[in-house]
């Protein structure tokens, strides 16, 4: 069994769509960033490269690289699925939050767990989205961006 834990924020943009867990929330502001900025397939990202020990997205998909530019993270997620699975492993169990003042998340949650689910081709009950706020404390609770953080424990394929 392994363990990993993935971290990543980005900043509110205009002109932009926002995009959490592979989900368009809609909402006046979407997230800057060089891929389409989903911050919470960001965080599972990392964790599962982290689990394998294999260092982190910004290291497989740089973004120096115009080919990544507005890039779908589902796809970069299903990269890095196959990168696990090369190495032996498949999922246990994914815990996640994302942590925002605003947008709600919650009656998107089970939209997202299910992308999660398909891209990674693993069970819905497998993953787990959990959305707080901070309570207007900090970067989140003014509403200049998203933080998502993520865990998952991988299992040996036999
Ligand atoms: N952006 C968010 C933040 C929270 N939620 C849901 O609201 C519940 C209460 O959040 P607290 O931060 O006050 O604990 C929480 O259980 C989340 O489900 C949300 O949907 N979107
Ligand atoms: C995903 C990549 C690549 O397009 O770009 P961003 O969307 O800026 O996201 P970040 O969380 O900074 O991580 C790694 C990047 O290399």
């Amino acid at each position: 069994m392994r363990i990993g834990h993935g971290f990543d924020v980005h900043q509110f943009a205009g002109n932009r769509k926002l995009i959490v867990g592979g989900v368009v929330i809609p909402y006046n502001l979407g997230l800057a960033g060089h891929s389409d900025a989903d911050v919470l397939l960001h965080a599972i990202s990392d964790a599962l490269l982290g689990a394998v020990c294999e260092g982190d997205i910004g290291r497989h998909f740089p973004d120096t690289d115009e080919s990544y530019k507005n890039a779908d993270s589902k796809v970069l997620l299903a990269e890095v699925m196959s990168i696990v699975r090369a190495k032996g492993y498949d999922v246990g169990n994914i815990d996640s939050v994302v942590i925002a003042q605003k947008p709600k998340f919650a009656p998107y949650i089970q939209e997202m767990r299910r992308t999660i689910a398909d891209v990674l081709k693993t069970d819905q009950d497998r993953i787990n989205v959990k959305a707080t706020t901070t309570e207007k404390l900090g970067f989140t609770g003014r509403g200049e961006g998203i933080a998502a953080e993520a865990v998952c424990l991988l299992e040996k394929v036999e």
